[in-house]
């Protein structure tokens, strides 16, 4: 059910399953359910566009007024914006996933003048693909979808402009999933299996992460700590001068780079934060030629500007927009495309991050992340979620899973502690939301 389908992909969707009547009357039943589960009785237009989407409204139209509500249906082009403003409940139905062009100043006005509004299967104008407005789109209370959601209903701004998501089933068989074989999920446990401690698994075993350390320790001292929480049995901060380390399980190496790179037990490397950039590219060059396992993040990702080709051979890189930004250039209308895009370049995961962060693999397999909370976006979390990464990936997790994992646990310890979290409370937040996941 995690699976995520363009409007193409749903256009194809419906013409396999064949039956439009029995969809759009499943679809319309379904809208009308949700409204009077949620409101009160009201007077109801229902602003109808020329195509399926105009056909669900009808639909819902007609099963309100079955259960007494005085419900209107107004042709969106003829429409009068007295008609919308005498209205308490609007139900957009102009536009779903045939939206091809921008939506016109006229219909804008339209959806302005509207005082609540309940979407059905998108707020006309989200484009469903990419979650960007196109022209205008209103701001829902509510949003209906059916079969499955769209990358629209999860990236920004379209996810926050359908206020409350509702998926509902409407008879859709699954066997036309088998042709489109989507390639985009929501990002839920469903994706990833977390490694298990075996009997026999000693601190090796569990996964050695190296963390190269800059003059100032805390953003690697964070990634430690997040990585021993996430089950990595060796954890060494490789610094390049001696400091005194609270941390009673952290190893502290002080070794030049190129003596720890002997060391083959040394597989997994986080390289980047506070690092400095120059150290960083130097490091990052170093370790993709002695073939590591490497997570690259902050500076290691500033240290490629305009040049991702120095991120071949990484496992698993996670840019913010902007470190995004200079290494790929702009990420234009779709941050699911650009992510996607950036993977195939560098061969490498790419997490994408943001309140709607974007895992990709090179392969084209993506996933958007949905349960980040906004306290989230405060200072040292992306080092976590660096740490995170690593853990997974060296307990032997391929890369696309370890980053799903990852930024799935981030998300969820985020929420366990709530408002105010910290970075450096998030690790001690795993270990429960991890033995959540049984
Ligand atoms: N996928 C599903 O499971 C189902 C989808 N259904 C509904 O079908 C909808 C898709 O139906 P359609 O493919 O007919 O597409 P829409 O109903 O979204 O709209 C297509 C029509 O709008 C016009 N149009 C598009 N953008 C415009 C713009 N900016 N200004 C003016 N006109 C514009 C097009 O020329 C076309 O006539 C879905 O959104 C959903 O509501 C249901 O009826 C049945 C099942
Ligand atoms: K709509």
């Amino acid at each position: 059910m995690n699976e995520l389908l363009t409007p193409a992909e749903m256009a194809r969707a419906d013409a396999a399953a064949g039956n439009v009547a029995a969809l759009m009357d499943a679809a319309g039943r379904a809208v009308a359910r949700a409204i009077l589960q949620r409101y009160k009785p009201c007077s109801v237009l229902v602003l109808a566009g020329p195509g399926n989407n105009g056909g669900d409204g009808k639909v819902a139209a007609r099963y309100l007024a079955q259960a007494g509500w005085p419900v209107r249906v107004a042709d969106a082009f003829t429409a009068t914006i007295e008609q919308v403003q005498r209205a308490e409940l609007v139900i957009d139905a102009i536009f779903g996933a045939g939206l091809s062009r921008d939506v016109s100043p006229q219909i804008a006005d339209l959806l302005r003048a509207a005082k609540r509004i309940v979407a059905v299967d998108v707020p006309s104008g989200v484009d469903g693909a990419t979650g960007q407005v196109r022209g205008y789109a209103p701001q829902a209370e509510l949003t209906i979808t059916f079969f499955r959601k769209k990358p629209g209903h999860l990236l920004y701004p379209g996810r926050g402009l359908c206020g409350k998501l509702l998926l509902r089933d409407i008879g859709m068989p699954e066997r036309v999933l088998e042709d489109i074989a989507p390639q985009a999920w929501e990002n839920t446990p469903a994706l990833f299996t977390l490694p298990r401690y075996e009997a026999t698994s000693h601190k090796y075993s569990a996964g050695d992460v190296t963390v190269l350390c800059g003059e100032l320790a805390g953003a690697a001292r964070l990634a430690c700590a997040a990585a021993r929480r996430a089950g990595a049995g060796m954890v060494t901060l490789a610094a390049t001068t001696p400091m005194v380390l609270p941390e009673a399980g952290l190893i502290l190496r002080t070794d030049p780079l190129a003596t720890l790179l002997q060391d083959a037990r040394r597989h997994t490397w986080i390289v980047g934060p506070g690092l400095g950039v120059a150290r960083a590219g130097d490091a990052l060059a170093q370790l993709i030629a002695a073939g590591k396992t490497i997570v690259a993040d902050a500076d290691a990702l500033t240290a490629c500007t305009g040049a991702p080709e120095k991120l071949r051979g990484t496992a698993i890189i996670t840019p913010h927009t902007g470190e995004f930004v200079r290494v790929f250039g702009e990420i234009g209308p779709s941050k699911l495309e650009a992510a996607r895009r950036a993977a195939a370049t560098t061969g490498t995961v790419t997490i994408l991050k943001g309140a709607d962060t974007v895992i990709a693999a090179p392969d084209g397999r993506a996933a958007i992340n949905t349960n980040a909370p906004a306290y989230l976006a405060t200072g040292g979390t992306g080092d976590v979620l660096a740490g995170l990464s690593a853990a997974l990936l060296a307990q032997g997790m391929p890369s696309f899973e370890a980053a799903c994992a990852a930024v799935w646990l981030h998300g969820e310890a985020a929420r366990s502690l709530g408002p105010g979290l910290l970075a450096e409370g998030l690790p001690a937040a795993l270990p429960q939301v991890m033995a959540a996941l049984g």
